[in-house]
């Protein structure tokens, strides 16, 4: 018979086993898309155990809550609601949350900070394509391209006529922005060209070496929407934004004033929207993001004319995914060194 250990003494064993098992183990990430760049999961993979969602929809939450739990880190997207029930699911050894994406509302922030979780988040590699696309959404609105584009399969082309499908140029327009960040700045520095008579921004506060550079000028949120042709909603969607394009902004719009979308669908009251676009209050709409996402088929926008409604493709440019995808790899392993992140959210 070998002989019996003291209780307290196995205890103290098993648990140094276990320290010794978790400290000689790859930490382990829980990534929501499977279906991201894969030289990010690369990354992960040399020093981490990487487990995926293996569907190309969202993970479901009852999903995301199994699978969380017990990981050291949370690799997600925007179609993920990250909050203090998936935190309380993932267990107190969760160390980061890294989203491939600039905007973070779908992350409990406050939930985050109280635990010591760090957000590791993709701003800058998409600046460029998401400014982009808010020119093709002004341009397309603008220019009536997809109305314009349906005459010529539906029979409606009869032949060239000259006041037949005019909009209104970028040319002479006043043009408004809510959000003078990274995005608006590259969205006014592509405006200028176009010659617009002015182009106005509405922040908390004025940022004027960064206006100086696009020549554009602070205003309050009233004039903007009294005096814009065009307003681009580019800003990050906080409780100080949420909905605040409402029946009452849209009421002091101009009436051929075109509303560009391109920050998220819940800065917009989307019944006031369609109202204003219904009767006309407001010329036309260009939105990239809607609530929800996707929009049902059955929503009464799609019955409209006067709006292009994109599948939520601001910074879907190859380039730009393929290293969001390797930016949100080393957010994680930064985190779980222990080290600086490439850009982590300050909380
Ligand atoms: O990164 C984001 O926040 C997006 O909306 C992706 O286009």
């Amino acid at each position: 018979m070998p002989p019996r250990l003291p209780f307290g003494q196995v205890r103290n064993f098993l648990q140094l086993g276990h320290r010794i098992r978790r400290m000689s183990s790859k930490p382990s990430v829980y990534v929501t898309r499977p279906d991201v760049d894969d030289s990010g999961l690369e990354l992960l993979r040399k020093s981490c155990q990487v487990s995926t969602w293996q569907e190309t929809s969202p993970v479901p939450r009852s999903e995301l809550i199994r699978e969380v739990a017990g990981k050291d880190a949370l690799y997600c997207a925007l179609t993920d609601k990250v909050d203090k029930e998936v935190l309380d699911a993932a267990g107190p050894q969760l160390k980061c949350v890294a989203t491939i994406s600039v905007g973070y509302d779908h992350i409990d922030m406050e939930e985050c900070r109280k635990r010591g979780i760090r957000v590791g988040f993709t701003p800058d590699v998409l600046t460029d394509a998401t400014a982009e696309l808010t020119l093709a959404l002004l341009l397309a609105t603008n220019r009536r391209l997809f109305e314009a584009n349906k005459q010529v399969y539906n029979g409606g082309w009869k032949s060239w006529a000259p006041m037949w499908m005019c909009g209104q140029g970028l040319k002479g327009s006043r043009v408004g922005l809510l959000g003078f960040g990274r995005i608006g700045q590259e969205i006014a520095a592509r405006i200028a060209p176009f010659k617009p008579a002015e182009i106005t921004y509405t922040t908390r506060s004025p940022r004027p070496q960064e206006a100086a550079a696009v020549n554009a000028r602070h205003v309050d949120f009233d004039e903007m929407l009294r005096n814009s042709d065009f307003i681009v909603a580019c800003c990050a969607l906080t409780p100080q934004t949420k909905e605040i394009f409402n029946a009452s902004a849209f009421q002091k719009m101009k009436s051929n004033c075109i509303f560009i979308n391109t920050a998220r669908g819940g800065v917009v009251d989307q019944k006031a929207l369609y109202d204003a676009l219904k009767t006309k209050q407001i010329q036309a709409a260009g939105l990239d993001v809607t609530t929800p996402e996707p929009l049902p088929l059955d929503d009464p926008l799609l019955k409209l004319d006067n709006v292009v409604i994109l599948p939520h493709i601001g910074s879907a440019d190859i380039e730009t995914r393929k290293e969001m995808s390797r930016i949100t790899a080393r957010n994680i392993l930064a985190g779980l060194a222990n080290k600086e992140m490439e850009a982590e959210v300050k909380l």
